[in-house]
C-alpha cells in the first residue's frame, strides 16, 4: 500500500518508517530540509530509540522523503502528523495544519487525483478535521468530502522515547471516520501487517472523526490528571513524613486504579500534556463550560517545580552558587526540551543568582537552544565537579547509579524531583514528594 505522511517530525518520521518496515511504501513530506536530507541518508531527525534502524532499513527503498509534496497523489492515503501548537490564551493553533491541509488539497488538485483518503494524524480538537482539515483540503483539490476525497482521524498514542515501541504494539487502533467506508478500509488494510505481526489482539475503535479526536484529548487529560493527583498526594505525604512511593504503589494495586503513572515529581511536561490540556481548558470555556479538574491539574503540575526549589532553599542559599540540574530533557529517552520541568527549575534558580550547569545524555543542544548562556557539562561527574547542590528533574537511568560523583561537590546536596538518586550516608539528600 501506498501511504503519505505529511511531518517528519516526532510522529511523522515513527510512523512512516515503521510503516515503511511493516512492508507498506511510505513517503514523508516535510518543509524542514535537514529532516527530508537525514531520512534520504538513512538517519533518523529525531532521537527516538528503535527509529535510526528503520530509517536505515528502508530509506531509499520503502521509505522517501521530500520536500515537494508529489507523493501525495500517488500514494493511496495521506496522514497529517504537523504540529498544532497553541495560541497565546491556550487553545489549538491550527493555522501550521490547515496549510498543510491545503499544500495536500494543492497537490491532489495538480495531479487530478481523486479518492485518495487524507487522515489526520495530529491532535485537534473535535469538529477540526470535519469543519476546517477536511474542507481546506476539498477546497484546494476541487474535490468533495464524501464523495471524490476521504477524511478521517487517527490519533497518535505513541510516547516519546517509546514511540516505536508504542506504534508497534499499541494499546488500541482509533479510526474516525463518521461511516465513510472507504477511509475505514484503507486505515484498516494500513494497520493490517502491524496486527498481523503481534501475537494478541489489538482492540480497533471504529467511530466518528468528533470522537476519535475527543478520544485523544481524553487520554491525555486522564493520564496529565492523574500525575497531578500523584503530586498533590505526595506533597501532602512529604508534609506528614510518609513515603509516597509506597502510596502509590499500593493503590496502584487497585485493578481500578492501576500502577502506571503514579510516579510523583516535578511534574509532567513535554510537546503534548501541558499543549492538549490548555487546549481543551480553551475548547471547554469556548463552549460555556468551566473545567474546574483539568485546570486544577494544571495547577497542581505548574506548582511543582517550585516546590523542588524552596526545597533546595531549605539547604543551600543559591545565590553566587554552582547548581548542576542533572537531566534537561522532559523525560528519559528522548532529546525533547519542550516544556520541560529543567526550564522552570532554571529560571528559578537563575532568579536565585546561582550559575547553572546542565546536563543530560542527549537533550543538551535542545535546551543550549533555550539558555544559550547557561553552562552545560559532557557528564553527570563533570557537571558535579565543584557545584554546591544538585537538582534532578528528569529520571534518566543514569542518574540512579551515581554515587563516588557526588564527593566531587564540596557538602553534597541532592535535591531530587524523580526519586532516582539512592539515599546514603554522607549525602544531604531531599526529595521533592516524599
Ligand atoms: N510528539 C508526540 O509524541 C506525539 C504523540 C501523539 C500525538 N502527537 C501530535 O502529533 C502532531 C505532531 O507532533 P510532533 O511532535 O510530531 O510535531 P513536530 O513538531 O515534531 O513535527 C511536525 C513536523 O511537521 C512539519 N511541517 C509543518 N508544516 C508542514 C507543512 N505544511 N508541510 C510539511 N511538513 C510540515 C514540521 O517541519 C515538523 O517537522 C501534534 O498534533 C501532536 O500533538 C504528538
Ligand atoms: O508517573 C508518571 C508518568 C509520567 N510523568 C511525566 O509525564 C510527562 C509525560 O510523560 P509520557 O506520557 O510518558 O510522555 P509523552 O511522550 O508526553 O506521551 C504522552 O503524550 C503523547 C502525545 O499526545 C501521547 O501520545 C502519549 O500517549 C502520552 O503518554 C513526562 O514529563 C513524565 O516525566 C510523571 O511525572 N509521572
Amino acid at each position: 500500500m501506498e501511504i503519505s505522511v505529511i511531518g517528519a517530525g516526532y510522529v511523522g518520521a515513527s510512523v512512516a518508517a515503521c510503516f515503511a518496515d511493516l512492508g507498506h511504501d511510505a513517503a514523508v513530506v516535510d518543509i524542514d530540509e535537514e529532516r527530508v536530507a537525514a531520512i534520504n541518508d538513512g538517519r533518523s531527525p529525531i532521537h527516538e530509540p528503535g527509529l535510526d534502524e528503520r530509517v536505515a532499513r528502508t530509506a531509499g527503498d520503502r521509505l522517501v522523503a521530500s520536500t515537494a509534496y508529489d507523493p501525495v497523489p500517488e500514494s493511496d492515503l495521506t496522514f497529517l502528523a504537523v504540529q498544532t501548537p497553541s495560541n497565546e490564551d491556550g487553545s489549538i493553533d491550527t493555522s501550521v495544519a490547515e496549510a498543510a491541509a491545503e499544500m495536500t488539497g494543492e497537490a491532489l488538485a495538480d495531479a487530478d487525483a481523486d479518492d485518495h483518503a487524507v487522515v489526520v494524524k495530529s491532535t485537534v480538537i473535535p469538529g477540526t478535521t470535519a469543519d476546517l482539515l477536511g474542507p481546506a483540503v476539498a477546497d484546494a483539490a476541487g474535490l468533495t468530502v464524501g464523495e471524490t476525497l476521504h477524511v478521517g482521524v487517527n490519533p497518535e498514542f505513541q510516547r516519546e522515547g517509546t514511540a516505536v515501541a508504542d506504534f508497534l504494539d499499541p494499546d488500541k487502533l482509533v479510526f474516525g471516520h463518521d461511516d465513510d467506508p472507504a477511509v475505514a478500509d484503507l486505515l484498516h488494510e494500513a494497520y493490517e501487517p502491524l496486527r498481523a505481526a503481534l501475537d494478541h489482539e489489538v482492540p480497533v475503535v471504529d467511530t466518528g472523526t468528533r470522537e476519535a479526536e475527543m478520544i485523544k484529548y481524553a487520554n491525555n487529560a486522564f493520564l496529565a490528571s492523574k500525575v497531578s493527583l500523584a503530586n498533590e498526594l505526595g506533597n501532602i505525604c512529604k508534609r506528614y513524613g510518609v513515603d509516597s512511593y509506597e502510596v502509590t504503589r499500593a493503590i496502584g494495586l487497585d485493578d481500578r486504579i492501576g500502577a502506571s503513572f503514579l510516579r510523583s515529581g516535578v511534574g509532567w511536561g513535554g510537546s503534548c500534556f501541558p499543549k492538549d490540556a490548555d487546549a481543551l481548558i480553551a475548547a471547554a470555556r469556548a463552549a460555556d463550560y468551566e473545567p474546574e479538574l483539568l485546570q486544577a491539574a494544571v495547577n497542581v503540575n505548574d506548582r511543582q517545580p517550585g516546590l523542588l526549589l524552596d526545597l533546595l532553599d531549605e539547604h543551600v542559599d543559591a545565590a553566587g552558587e554552582r547548581v548542576a540540574v542533572l537531566g534537561l530533557s522532559f523525560k528519559p529517552g528522548t532529546d525533547d526540551v519542550r516544556n520541560s520541568r529543567a526550564i522552570p527549575v532554571i529560571e528559578g534558580l537563575r532568579e536565585r543568582g546561582a550559575t547553572v550547569v546542565g546536563y543530560d545524555p542527549v537533550a543538551t543542544e535542545n535546551m543550549r537552544a533555550v539558555f544559550p548562556d547557561a553552562e552545560y557539562a559532557d557528564s553527570a561527574a563533570a557537571a558535579l565537579d565543584g557545584a554546591r547542590a544538585a537538582v534532578v528533574v528528569t529520571d534518566w537511568d543514569e542518574f540512579a547509579a551515581l554515587d563516588a560523583e557526588f564527593d566531587a561537590m564540596a557538602e553534597p546536596v541532592v535535591v531530587d524531583g524523580r526519586r532516582i538518586v539512592e539515599r546514603r550516608e554522607g549525602l544531604t539528600y531531599e526529595g521533592l514528594t516524599w
